[in-house]
């Protein structure tokens, strides 16, 4: 056990919060944490859940005296938190968030804050289509990166370690990043994924009409994990649109051009293309699968000898 921060508050007590908190728990790694939820339901089942030390009835109140604040709210919402929360900052305190973009959150929290206080924005790669309060667990940030992004070149260099410190004492693994190439590849890697599911469940559901149950009936595997992800969270998801919108509008063209390019050799009967294609994708999840990256995938055919 080893203490990191002596107070550390949580703002917005969803998926990420009641994680964090768990897994603090877990490592033994901070004296008191304190939250806040918005709506007094939500304050209610926390307390009933014995999720944070404390629970307080404001923003501000939370806040007041920690060492650590973390903004756990929609990316759209961290501004005006921020504005919330900044008179009462302990001098020397850091704050920080998770959001799922960096570069917006980075403009809309930095004005508010007072001089001596650091700013580290950092975003934890894990997460589930559930949220809420009752939605965490301490597992959630073992073995997966959050992304550490310094506000500026001159960001204090311990207030990073020391939020580091956390991160790796929540099981993550840690890196650093400048905020609009955090953008770009969670463009990729995240949010355009995101955006496609939410179209392909959509699409179904039209078809639905014509099909009635059988979509649902007779998903395969790779649709089921499309509904899973197309449950997420509307307002996290509405708001990571609305601020990465130069990066995901970038990678969405790039998309569009290669399935244009996959339709076309679908109407030509160019199977070549189709062959060269899938075989190279093939290619790019088996070298992740062997630089062990991809701790989740399930062992199929890993024993046999390959060729
Ligand atoms: N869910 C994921 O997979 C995931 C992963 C990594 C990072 N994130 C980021 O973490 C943050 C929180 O996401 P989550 O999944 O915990 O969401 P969640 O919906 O489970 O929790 C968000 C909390 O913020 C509160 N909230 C909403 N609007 C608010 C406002 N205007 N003022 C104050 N509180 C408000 C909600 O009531 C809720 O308690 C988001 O910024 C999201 O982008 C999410
Ligand atoms: O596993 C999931 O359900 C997620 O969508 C998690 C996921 C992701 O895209 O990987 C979603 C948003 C985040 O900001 C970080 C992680």
């Amino acid at each position: 056990m080893t203490r990191i921060y002596d107070r550390v508050a949580l703002i917005g007590l969803g998926l990420i919060a009641s994680s964090m908190y768990w897994a603090i728990k877990r490592g033994g790694l901070v004296g008191e944490v304190t939250g806040y939820a918005r709506t007094e339901a939500t304050r209610e089942k926390a307390r009933e859940i014995g999720l944070c030390d404390r629970v307080c009835d404001s923003a501000a109140e939370a806040a007041e005296g920690a060492d650590l604040v973390v903004l756990c709210v929609p990316v759209g919402a961290m501004g005006a938190v921020a504005e919330e929360i900044a008179p009462v900052l302990k001098p020397g305190a850091t704050v920080s968030d998770v959001g799922s973009v960096k570069r917006s959150v980075i403009e809309a929290v930095a004005p508010h804050l007072p001089e001596g206080v650091h700013f580290v924005p950092a975003h934890p790669l894990a997460g589930t289509e559930h949220s809420g309060p009752e939605s965490g667990f301490a597992e959630l940030f073992d073995n997966r990166w959050c992304i550490i992004v310094p506000s500026d070149e001159d960001t204090d260099a311990e207030a990073v370690a020391t939020l580091r410190a956390l991160w790796e004492g929540m099981g993550a693994n840690v890196d650093e990043m400048d905020a609009d190439h955090h953008d770009l590849v969670l463009a990729v890697t995240s949010h355009t994924p995101h955006l496609i599911a939410y179209t392909m469940v959509g699409v179904a559901d039209d078809l639905r009409r014509v099909t009635d149950s059988e979509v649902i009936k007779y998903s395969a595997a790779g649709f089921r994990d499309f509904t899973r992800i197309a449950a997420s969270d509307p307002t996290m998801w509405r708001d990571v649109f609305l601020t990465n919108k130069d990066a995901t509008l970038e990678i969405l063209g790039r998309f569009t051009e290669e399935l244009f390019a996959l339709q076309r050799a679908i109407r030509t009967g160019d199977g070549d293309h189709l062959f060269e294609y899938f075989t190279h994708t093939r290619a790019i999840r088996r070298g992740i699968i062997e630089a062990g990256q991809d701790t989740d995938a399930p062992d199929f055919g890993r024993g046999a000898p390959r060729k």
